[in-house]
């Protein structure tokens, strides 16, 4: 990776599909080390542009850079992409311990067990075992994933993608589902984890504009396939933009703990 390249860049980037405009018109670039969040009702392309900007998708109008360049290795670059959904999950093995999924991603795999799958070394489980430390998953590595909370799932599959060495992290609604105190615990953890500078450029998507925390300097709103606003996360949530964005009437924001907290009705 080059420190100064953006990881992506897409210009005016567009994606179709049939006769369904998806993608329209997307001006967005992620720089190495910048964390994002990404917000968007339902159906607005949140999963489609990040498919598109990670080269999941081929864009079908614009311009995408993918390291600075419009024709890249893409199985080298989707590689170096760490996609973290709960989805994920359901393809594990509840038996699996927590070191030997997260030391998977070191070789590219999603758990250990499968039938031909390569097997790791005593270095790649070590490697997982220090990874897990230092990003705070200490405790979770004998843990079978069938007994881990929804906070410490999250968390391992984090580190299972870090082994990776990616430039960037994907989080896809790692919330969804978690209960208020295990939120803010999963919160607390993600905030401290970005906070270091080891951590590569991580988008967080997400529903609620609480979840974003502090360090998630960036915010992008899409609406309707389009970009409805992009930049400094403190200007671009507005109390205007959010009620327009998802058609619900919105008193005002509040700040609280460096987050925002939208009080609708
Ligand atoms: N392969 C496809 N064929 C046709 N329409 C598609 C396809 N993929 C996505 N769409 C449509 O494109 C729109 C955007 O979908 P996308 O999944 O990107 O939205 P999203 O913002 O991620 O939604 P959600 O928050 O519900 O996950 C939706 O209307 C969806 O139905």
């Amino acid at each position: 990776m080059i420190d100064d390249v953006p990881i992506f860049e897409l210009r005016g980037a567009g994606y179709q599909q049939d006769d369904a405009l998806i993608l329209q018109d997307i001006h967005w670039s992620l720089t190495p080390g910048q964390h994002w969040a990404v917000l968007g009702p339902n159906g607005s392309g949140k999963t489609t542009l990040l498919r598109v900007a990670c080269g999941y998708q081929w864009h079908t109008s614009g311009t995408v850079l993918r390291q600075g360049r419009e024709l890249i290795d893409l199985a080298e670059f989707r590689s170096r992409t760490g996609w973290v959904a709960s989805t994920l999950f359901s393809q594990l093995r509840p038996a699996e311990k927590a070191v030997e999924t997260v030391t998977s991603g070191r070789i590219g795999q999603l758990g250990l067990r499968g039938v031909g799958q390569r097997r790791p070394t005593a270095g790649d489980f070590e490697a997982a075992r220090a990874l897990m430390r230092a990003m705070g998953c200490q405790g979770l590595e004998e843990k079978p994933l069938g007994v881990l909370s929804q906070g410490e799932r999250q968390q391992v599959l984090v580190a299972r993608a870090r082994m990776a060495d990616p430039w960037l992290l994907v989080l896809d609604e790692p919330c969804a589902g978690m209960d208020p105190g295990a939120r803010e615990r999963f919160l607390a953890w993600l905030r401290s984890l970005i906070a270091s500078p080891q951590t590569p450029a991580v988008l967080l998507v997400t529903h609620h504009v609480e979840e974003i925390t502090p360090g998630f300097e960036n915010t992008l709103v899409m609406a309707e396939g389009r970009v409805a606003a992009a930049g400094p996360t403190a200007d671009v949530l507005t109390p205007e933009l959010l009620g327009r964005v998802y058609a619900t009437p919105i008193k005002r924001i509040e700040r609280s703990g460096g987050r925002l907290w939208p009080i609708w009705g």
